[in-house]
């Protein structure tokens, strides 16, 4: 595919990266996933991970997230809180017996630990979380027994409970219809102004074209990086 930028870290310095990566690699019990990516994430921006189902958008979050560990190459947090990560809501279990208000105060264990006592600033930051992602009403409601896009927002709640300064979201909008995804866009753009590097991987040509940098992925490689009418419109849209 023509790429006007190439693919790879913009400058050999850290000014304004959030996430640097090289030659990273990564895959499932042996079976190699992603092939020898180099980029940067760029501070305080949004960035789409886009590309055809399998490409390995989920894994590179994953290898972001820390929770799947790269077999090759050198992934850098410059500065920062530890990222908060919001899986694909169909991978969490429809049978969890979590409350919506569980669910949203796991998303301080990273800093008070699992089953210790929440304290009063953790309680006033997920009653905030929950306000902004208007699952206030839900608190005592299932996770497992909500709409798609209810389970999506009780999820986002959760990460932005942990107040990390770098959200990693993975297909937060896919799915849900578009008063909801219009809410999530919404809220994504006020987090970058208030200072959130954001992440998502997504099909959503909306959410993608809203992205400052989109990073397009074909079998586990980075083809193209630039902003989104360069990646999107360059070779039609990739998925
Ligand atoms: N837990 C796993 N165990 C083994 N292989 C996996 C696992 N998760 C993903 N894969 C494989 O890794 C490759 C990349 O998958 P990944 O989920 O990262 O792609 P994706 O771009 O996020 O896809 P989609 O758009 O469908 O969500 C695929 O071939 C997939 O089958």
């Amino acid at each position: 595919m023509f790429n006007k930028h190439p693919v790879g870290p913009s400058d050999g310095d850290d000014d304004g990266v959030r996430v640097r990566f090289t030659g990273l690699e990564a895959g499932y019990s042996g079976t190699p996933v992603l092939r020898q990516l180099t980029a940067d994430i760029p501070a305080l921006t949004m960035t789409a991970l886009v590309g055809p189902n399998g490409s390995g958008k989920s894994t590179l979050l994953g290898v972001l997230a820390g929770v799947i560990t790269a077999t090759a190459g050198q992934l850098r947090h410059i500065g920062g809180r530890p990222p908060a990560f919001v899986p694909q809501r169909t991978t969490v279990g429809d049978e969890l017996p979590l409350t919506v208000r569980q669910t949203v105060e796991m998303g301080r264990w990273q800093e008070r630990g699992p089953w210790r006592r929440l304290t009063r600033h953790d309680r006033n930051v997920v009653d905030a979380a929950m306000e902004r992602l208007a699952v206030s009403d839900l608190a005592g409601r299932q996770l497992g027994e909500l709409s798609g896009g209810q389970r999506q927002r009780a999820l986002m709640a959760q990460g932005i409970a942990q107040g990390s300064d770098l959200l990693l979201l993975d297909e937060p909008t896919t799915g849900l219809d578009p008063e909801a995804r219009a809410g999530i866009a919404a809220l994504l753009t006020e987090l970058v102004a208030d200072g959130t590097t954001v992440v998502q991987a997504t099909h959503d040509l909306e959410a993608a074209r809203a992205a400052h940098t989109c990073l397009l992925l074909r079998e586990g490689r980075l083809t193209a990086r630039g902003t989104p009418d360069e990646v999107l419109d360059a070779g039609g849209v990739p998925w």
